[in-house]
This record gives C-alpha cells, sequence and structure tokens, in this order.
C-alpha cells in the first residue's frame, strides 16, 4: 500500500450507491399500495430528517421500517437494484477499492443484509462492513433493528468508530451531517463530502473537502485513479446567454460551468478568464491577445456560432488554445429570416404595419411587389447563400450569386463574374459575405450606386461590411426602396438602449442580430459545441477545429495518452520520440499533425511508466502545451 497507515471509512446511502437504499426498498414493497406515493414521500421525508440530525436516528428508522413493511423476500430484488445504482466514479474506479481493500472500511446505518453483497463485489469484507441488522418475524417480516447495535441510536457512528480504534490518518467520505460528526467529535481526522448523488448543506459547510466524487478524492489524495484529471476541477465559462442545454450537457459531464448572460468588456474578461479552462462566447465577445495572455488555464474556446474573426485565432493557436464553432446549426434559421424580409420589404408590409400601428389604415398596392419572377442577387454563396438560393428558387425567385471563391451553382442559380453585374440586375440584394476584416465596408456609396433604382438590400452578414452613412443616404434618396439590417457596426454586448443612424427610415426593417436566435438554432449549438469541447478535453480530437491541425483520434483503449502541442520548428517530433526511447515507453500508436505554425502530436502508451518522462516531455525545447489522458 501507498499510504501506510491511512484509513477511509466510506458511508454507505447516497455515497456509495446513487440513491437510499431504504427508499428503494419502499419503492419495492409499496409498489402495488395506492398511497404508494404519499408513503415514499414520508419515509424520504423521515430519512432526511434523521441525516441531517433533526430528529433522533433511532426514531427514524423506526418510523420508517414501520412504513415499509417490508419481508426477507424483498431483499434479494433490492440488492439487485442496488447494483445498478452505484454512484458512477465508484464503479469506474474499482480498481482503488480493490488495491486499497485493507483499509477501507463502510459504516452506515444502513443494514447488513443489503450492504455486504453489494461491497463485496468492491472487496470490502463483511468484517469491515459496520452497519444495522434487521428483525424479522416468524414469517420473514422485517418488523425491528437490532437496538443493541450502536449505529442504531443517535450518532452512534462515533462510537463505531471509536471502538474500531483505527491507526494512522482516518478520513470519513460521506454525503451527511451524520458521517460529519465523527470528525467534529475528533476520531476522524478529515471529513470529504461527498457530493456526487446529493448536496447536504450540514455537511459541506463542515466538510475538510467538498468531493463531488470520487475522483476528486483521488485526486486531491494523489491516489492512483481511472481519470487523470477529475472533471469538475475543469472550469468552463459560458457567455453571452447560450443555451441553457449547453450548460446541462457540460455540467453532466462533470465540468464546473458557470454561464453569464452578456458577454464582458475585455478588462472584465481578463479579471474573469483566470482559471478557466474553456471560455464559450457567441458573437459579441472579443477574445483578444490581452484576454489570452490574462488565461492562465484556457485550452478551449467554443465559438457558440458561425463567426470567429471576434476571437484571435492566430493567437490562440500560437498558446496551444483549441478553437471550434457551429459553423451549420443556425444557417437555416438566418436562411428563413432573409427569406421573411425579402417578401415583407417588398410588400412594403412594415410601413403598413406601422400606419395601423398608430391608427391609420392605408389600404394600398403601391410599392408592393410580388417576389415571383424578381431577381435575387446572393452575395457570398458558402453556406447560408447556398440554402438561401434553393429556398429562393422555389418561390419563384431568379438567383444571381457572386462570390470570391469559386461555387457552383444549385438549381438555376446564375452566377455573376463581378459583384457589379450583380448588384446591377438584382431586384433584392443579400449579404452573406463571412466576417473577414477584410470586408470592411464592402457596400459603400459606390455600390449603392451599382443597384437597381429602388432595389432593396439586406445585411444579415456584419454590421461593418456595409458602410451605413452610405445606405442611410440611399435609403433617403429613393435609390435603395428598402433595406432589411440585422447587424451593426458596433452592437451592444447586453439588452438595452441602442441607437442607429437607419431608426426612423421608413421600409427599414431593424432587427437586434437575431439572425441566428431561434430555439432550433441555439440548442442545436448547445450540443454542437459542447460535444466538439468533450471530444478534445477527453480524448485530444480536434476535428474540425477552426485554428488548430485536425486530427481524428482513434479511441485510447488501455493505454495513457500524452498530448504535446509545441512550435512546428525542426526536430521537436525526434527529441520527443527520443525523450519516449529514452524512458523505454512503449508507444502503441502515434499520430501527428501540423500547419505553419504548430505541430501537434499524440502518442499512446503502455499504462506502466516512469513518471519522470512527463517532466522530460514539458521540458523539450519549443513544447507549448503538454497533458496526459487516462
Ligand atoms: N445575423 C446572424 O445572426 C448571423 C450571421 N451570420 C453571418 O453570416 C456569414 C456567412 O455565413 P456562412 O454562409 O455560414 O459562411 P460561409 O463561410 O459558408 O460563406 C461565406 C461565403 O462568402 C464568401 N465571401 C467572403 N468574402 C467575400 C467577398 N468579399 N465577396 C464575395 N464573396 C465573399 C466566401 O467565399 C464564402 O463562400 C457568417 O460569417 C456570419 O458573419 C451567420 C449566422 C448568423
Ligand atoms: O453565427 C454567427 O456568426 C452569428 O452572427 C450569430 O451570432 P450570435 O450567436 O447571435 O451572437
Amino acid at each position: 500500500m501507498v499510504e501506510v497507515g491511512r484509513k477511509y471509512v466510506f458511508d454507505f446511502d447516497s455515497t456509495l450507491t446513487r440513491v437510499e437504499a431504504l427508499d428503494v426498498l419502499a419503492e419495492i414493497t409499496l409498489k402495488d399500495k395506492a398511497n404508494k406515493n404519499e408513503i415514499i414521500s414520508e419515509i424520504q421525508k423521515i430519512t432526511n430528517l434523521g441525516i441531517d440530525g433533526d430528529i433522533s436516528f433511532t426514531e427514524s428508522l423506526e418510523r420508517r421500517i414501520k412504513l415499509l413493511n417490508a419481508h426477507r423476500d424483498n431483499l434479494e430484488l433490492l440488492v439487485s437494484e442496488l447494483r445498478q445504482k452505484i454512484s458512477k466514479s465508484i464503479e469506474s474506479n474499482k480498481d482503488f477499492f480493490h488495491n486499497y481493500s485493507e483499509d477501507i472500511y463502510v459504516i452506515s446505518c444502513g443494514f447488513k443484509e443489503f450492504i455486504d453483497p453489494i461491497v463485496k463485489e468492491y472487496d470490502i469484507p463483511s468484517s469491515r462492513v459496520y452497519a444495522n441488522t434487521f428483525k424479522f418475524d416468524a414469517e420473514g417480516f422485517i418488523i425491528g433493528f437490532d437496538e443493541a447495535n450502536v449505529l442504531a441510536s443517535h450518532n452512534g457512528k462515533i462510537e463505531c468508530l471509536r471502538s474500531l480504534k483505527l491507526e494512522g490518518e482516518v478520513q470519513v467520505i460521506g454525503d451527511g451531517y451524520s458521517d460529519y460528526v465523527m470528525r467534529e467529535a475528533g476520531i476522524a481526522d478529515k471529513f470529504f463530502a461527498y457530493t456526487e448523488n446529493i448536496s447536504r448543506e450540514k455537511a459541506t459547510r463542515k466538510a475538510d473537502h467538498v468531493t463531488p466524487n470520487l475522483d476528486e478524492f483521488l485526486f486531491v489524495n494523489d491516489l492512483p485513479r481511472k481519470i487523470s484529471y477529475p472533471k469538475n476541477r475543469i472550469k468552463i465559462l459560458l457567455l453571452e446567454n447560450v443555451h441553457e442545454a449547453a450548460f446541462v450537457n457540460l455540467s453532466n459531464e462533470g465540468f464546473t460551468v458557470e454561464l453569464v448572460k452578456s458577454s464582458l468588456s475585455e478588462e472584465d474578461l481578463i479579471e474573469k478568464i483566470k482559471g478557466v479552462h474553456v471560455l464559450g462566447i457567441r458573437s459579441k465577445t472579443q477574445v483578444t491577445k490581452k484576454v489570452l495572455d490574462a488565461a492562465d488555464k484556457l485550452m478551449v474556446v467554443g465559438a457558440f456560432c458561425i463567426g470567429t474573426t471576434q476571437i484571435d485565432l492566430d493567437n490562440c493557436r500560437r498558446k496551444g488554445v483549441v478553437v471550434f464553432n457551429a459553423p451549420y446549426s443556425n444557417t437555416r434559421s438566418v436562411v428563413e429570416l432573409a427569406i421573411g424580409q425579402i417578401i415583407m420589404l417588398m410588400r412594403s408590409v412594415f410601413p403598413r404595419s406601422m400606419e395601423i400601428h398608430s391608427g391609420q389604415w392605408n389600404k394600398t398596392a403601391a410599392n408592393s411587389r410580388e417576389v415571383r419572377g424578381k431577381n435575387l442577387g446572393i452575395v457570398g454563396y458558402g453556406n447560408i447563400g447556398k440554402q438561401l438560393s434553393v429556398l429562393a428558387e422555389a418561390i419563384g425567385m431568379r438567383v444571381y450569386y457572386y462570390d470570391v471563391a469559386d461555387q457552383l451553382a444549385l438549381g438555376n442559380a446564375v452566377k455573376c463574374n463581378t459583384l457589379e453585374d450583380l448588384l446591377n440586375v438584382s431586384d433584392v440584394v443579400t449579404l452573406h459575405i463571412d466576417d473577414n476584416k477584410a470586408n470592411n465596408n464592402f457596400i459603400g456609396e459606390r455600390e449603392i450606386n451599382q443597384m437597381k433604382d429602388g432595389a432593396m438590400l439586406i445585411n444579415l452578414a456584419r454590421g461593418f461590411v456595409v458602410d451605413i452613412p452610405a445606405m442611410v443616404n440611399g435609403l433617403k434618396s429613393g435609390k435603395l426602396g428598402g433595406a432589411a439590417v440585422d447587424v451593426y457596426p458596433e452592437e451592444p454586448g447586453s439588452n438595452g438602449n441602442f441607437i442607429t443612424e437607419l431608426q426612423g427610415i421608413p421600409n427599414v426593417i431593424l432587427t437586434p442580430h437575431v439572425g441566428g436566435s431561434t430555439e432550433e438554432a441555439q440548442r442545436d449549438i448547445a450540443n454542437f459545441v459542447p460535444n466538439k469541447i468533450m471530444d478534445y478535453i477527453n480524448s485530444g480530437n480536434t476535428v474540425d477545429a477552426v485554428n488548430f491541425p485536425n486530427i481524428r483520434l482513434p479511441k485510447q483503449i488501455n493505454a495513457h495518452r500524452f498530448l504535446h502541442i509545441h512550435k512546428n520548428v525542426p526536430g521537436v517530433m525526434a527529441k520527443i520520440n527520443e525523450v519516449l526511447a529514452r524512458y523505454e515507453m512503449n508507444i502503441t500508436g502515434q499520430y501527428l499533425s501540423t500547419d505553419n505554425e504548430v505541430g501537434y502530436v499524440i502518442s499512446d502508451l503502455d499504462k506502466e511508466y516512469n513518471k519522470e518522462v512527463i517532466k522530460a516531455l514539458k521540458r523539450i525545447e519549443n513544447t507549448i502545451k503538454f497533458r496526459v489522458l487516462y
């Protein structure tokens, strides 16, 4: 044993298992009873009162057993149910119980009849299980418990542990106040409040350490464990009101997640980014070099949107920070809004609506046209532009498109060789170019003058793409028949006041950057991006990363995985392998991907090795980041 003399005293219910066993027994015995739910909630209430020390434990036990009306025959089913309900991290760290078997005890106010068979599978013999025992009547019904057992009395765990006279440091791991009392009484040296299944304030408040799972407990004690780094230690900061499903997905995985509704200024983010491993943002938050310099733990930035130019991608890469986005999740939402805007603008629906809102009936066909047979000019024929092309044709529009890249026409769309050609011919021009800063003022006075008289202009791309004063002039002069604008050169970080020169101009539809803001899109993003993040953190995969060499890694089976990110200069790979050879590591798989600046090499290795190798790998010149996964 590594830790000579240390003893580990585990609680059973809600610690080793996810449930309170007597609650499960109640489910079994009351299955066919009409008032089952009432009785179960009564039992749970009594259980909690007992755990929190609000009623005496003896009283809690007596009252519950009476309500249970259980039989010996029910216990078999109970045990098989409990077997399915072992706490997740207890189950995954079964080796710990095996390797430290001699030092592990269970002290529980539950019953040996169901605890013994469960913990036996974890190498804890009945002789080290201290718990109550049932009393049965002649027909096998449970009618009570052995009252002479100290564990049947209030704070009986204190007496029980005292009588064991354990030597060495005694650590108690449990979810309840009744576990803490052993520490309070000075018999245990440390109390770990175990919150994997339930977090009880009375226990966590007093704990030496709150441990959300066994991984954390083993990590804190520097004991061998199933995973290299407890997930609860990975801090994720999600800004800009990303969909709550992202919070749920990432929390369920065990990460510590904080949600912030707004974006943060550079100054605030510099403050907040310290200690953060994963940052989630949308289009607003600027992840600048200064922010990255302040980020001491950052591994991943997740853009919960399409655009990524708000992130300093190059500096991220240089610092070994991988960036993911959601390139497809909100495209349909943008396209649907564009279709709506095209129709609303062509029909002058918004001026009619404004009039009637202010009490004016103005039935007229002036400036109201069908979209059928009209020319739609799509600028930027990417994921959004192409989808829009298909839908617009379906409602009878003739589609023209212009793109700097060589894009294949869908349906009957006509490719324009120059922007001017497109502007000359279109009744509605809609912008779907990317958020590249080179597209600044892409549409200005000259381009507006190249448009047909009275044509409409839609911007769902980025605010800086259109020269706003030029657009205002075009609208006021009548050169433009209308406009729909969703994005602005300056957008506020959170909801509130907003001013733009475009306000108050007729036939101008203004929306607050909501092109991608639909329930469907946000939910999809909240699944897509967290999956990418988890895949990278858990296994090193960088597939679909926007700034990093992409590697799709095979599943890591029975191996330790070394992930080494380094500057792409000659000789690093050779040095890595030299170190691995020096330490006689058996490489079971090795994967490398590079770009101009960065190299990413993953080595899968046999489990047994000298831990000094890790230090040696970190010391290799030009190493940016290094981590081990197992
Ligand atoms: N309003 C909103 O809420 C949303 C806005 N967007 C914006 O829409 C943009 C487009 O999205 P996707 O279609 O997914 O991007 P994408 O990258 O698939 O397509 C962009 C296309 O624009 C082309 N392009 C870039 N610069 C150009 C230029 N100067 N002239 C002609 N073509 C040019 C590219 O070659 C590419 O084919 C995003 O970058 C983002 O800025 C995206 C989602 C939601
Ligand atoms: O996906 C994009 O690039 C968008 O513009 C949508 O951004 P948002 O998530 O609404 O901040």
